[in-house]
C-alpha cells in the first residue's frame, strides 16, 4: 500500500495553487480572457517553465513572483499549449481537430452538436482538455488518468470549436451521470451549461438508473443544478407526467425525472415547496413555473427529437 500524502503533496499532485499563477489565456486567435484560478500542472515547479520545455541540466533562477506566466496559448480545437505565440499560430492553422472534431454524435440538432469523447481513445486531447478545465475549477482535478472517463463536448452544429463539456466517470462507484462540468468562459451563460446537464440526465435514464453529478459542486455548479432541478420538477409536477397525480411521493419525483432522492429533497426545500412529513406544497410550484412558462420547448434547451443515444 501506498504512503498516505500530506495536504501539500496532494496539492502538487493535482496542481492546487491558492493564487492565481497565469494571467491571461489566449484561445483561438481572437478570445483573450483570464484565468480564475491558479494551477501548476502546465509547469516544472523548479523552474517554473512549461512541463515540456523543461530541461534538467539548466535549473534557472526562479522569480518569485505570483504570476508565472503572461499568456498562455490554447488551441481551442485541441488544447494543446504553448507559451510561444508563433509556435501556437502555426499549430491552430493545421490542428488536426479543426478540420474534424473528435467522438461520435450523440446529439444533434440544428443549433447544437453534442460528441463524446472516449478518455481511453483519444488520450492527449481529454488530457488537455483537464489540464485548461484546472483554470476555471478548483474543486476538481484530473489530469493523466482520463482511460475510464468519457467526454461530452458541445458544438455549434457545423462547428469544429468546443464551447464546453462535462466528463463522465465509467467506474463511479455512485453512479454519477456527471463528474466535471465547464462552458468555456466565452460561452458562458447563454445556456449551454443547462444542455450539458439536460444531457447527462438523458444518459442516465437511458441506463435506467437515478443518478446525479458528483459532489462536491462548486457554486456556479449548484446554482445551475438547482435552477435545473427546479424546472425539472415544476415541469413534471404541472405539466408534465405528475400533473394528474393525486397524492405524490418523493420517489414518484424520482421515477419520472431520474433525479436522486436527496436532490430532490434539497431542491424542494430551495422552493419552499417541502413541509414536514416531507409534504410537497403544489401552490409555490405552480407560481414558479410561471417564470419558466409552461411549454417545454420553453423550458429545457435540449430537444428530445434530436437525441442519437443508443443505450
Ligand atoms: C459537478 C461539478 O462539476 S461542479 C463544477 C461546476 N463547474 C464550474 O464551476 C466551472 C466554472 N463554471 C462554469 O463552467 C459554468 O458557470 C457552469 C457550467 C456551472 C454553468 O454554465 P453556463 O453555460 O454558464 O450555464 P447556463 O447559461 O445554462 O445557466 C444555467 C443557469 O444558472 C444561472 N447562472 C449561470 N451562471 C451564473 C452566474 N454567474 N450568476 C448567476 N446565475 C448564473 C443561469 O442564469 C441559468 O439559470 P436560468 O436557467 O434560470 O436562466
Amino acid at each position: 500500500m501506498g504512503k498516505r500524502m500530506g495536504k501539500g503533496e496532494k496539492d502538487i499532485l493535482y496542481g492546487i495553487l491558492s493564487e492565481r499563477n497565469i494571467k491571461h489565456i489566449q484561445f483561438g486567435i481572437d478570445k483573450r480572457f483570464p484565468s480564475w484560478y491558479g494551477s501548476n500542472a502546465y509547469f516544472n515547479l523548479e523552474t517554473r517553465l512549461l512541463g515540456f520545455k523543461e530541461d534538467q541540466r539548466v535549473v534557472k533562477k526562479v522569480e518569485r513572483c505570483q504570476f508565472w506566466l503572461d499568456t498562455l496559448y490554447i488551441c481551442e480545437y485541441c488544447f494543446k499549449y504553448t507559451d510561444d505565440e508563433e509556435q501556437y499560430i502555426a499549430h491552430e492553422a493545421n490542428c488536426k481537430y479543426k478540420g474534424r472534431a473528435p467522438g461520435k454524435i450523440m446529439y444533434k440538432s440544428p443549433t447544437y452538436t453534442i460528441r463524446r469523447v472516449k478518455g481511453s481513445k483519444h488520450q492527449l486531447f481529454c488530457q488537455c482538455l483537464c489540464l485548461f478545465t484546472k483554470l476555471f475549477l478548483d474543486n476538481k482535478s484530473m489530469y493523466f488518468k482520463v482511460d475510464h472517463y468519457e467526454f461530452y463536448i458541445v458544438y455549434e452544429t457545423e462547428s469544429t470549436k468546443p464551447m464546453g463539456f462535462f466528463s463522465k466517470d465509467l467506474v463511479s462507484y455512485q453512479q454519477n451521470n456527471l463528474a466535471c462540468i465547464l462552458t468555456f468562459p466565452p460561452y458562458q451563460r447563454r445556456r449551454l451549461g443547462s444542455l450539458l446537464l439536460e444531457f447527462s440526465y438523458e444518459l442516465s435514464k437511458s441506463e435506467g438508473i437515478l443518478s446525479g453529478p458528483e459532489l462536491p459542486l462548486s457554486p456556479f455548479g449548484l446554482i445551475s443544478y438547482l435552477k435545473y432541478w427546479s424546472k425539472v420538477i415544476c415541469y413534471e409536477l404541472t405539466t408534465g407526467e405528475l400533473a394528474n397525480f393525486g397524492r405524490l411521493t418523493l420517489e414518484d419525483i424520482a421515477t419520472v425525472s431520474g433525479m436522486r432522492i436527496q436532490d430532490i429533497i434539497l431542491t424542494l426545500k430551495y422552493l419552499n415547496c417541502l413541509g414536514e412529513s416531507n409534504d410537497i406544497y403544489l401552490t409555490p410550484l405552480k407560481n414558479n413555473l410561471k417564470k419558466y412558462g409552461s411549454k417545454r420547448n420553453d423550458i429545457f434547451s435540449l430537444e428530445e427529437e434530436y437525441l442519437l443515444i443508443d443505450g
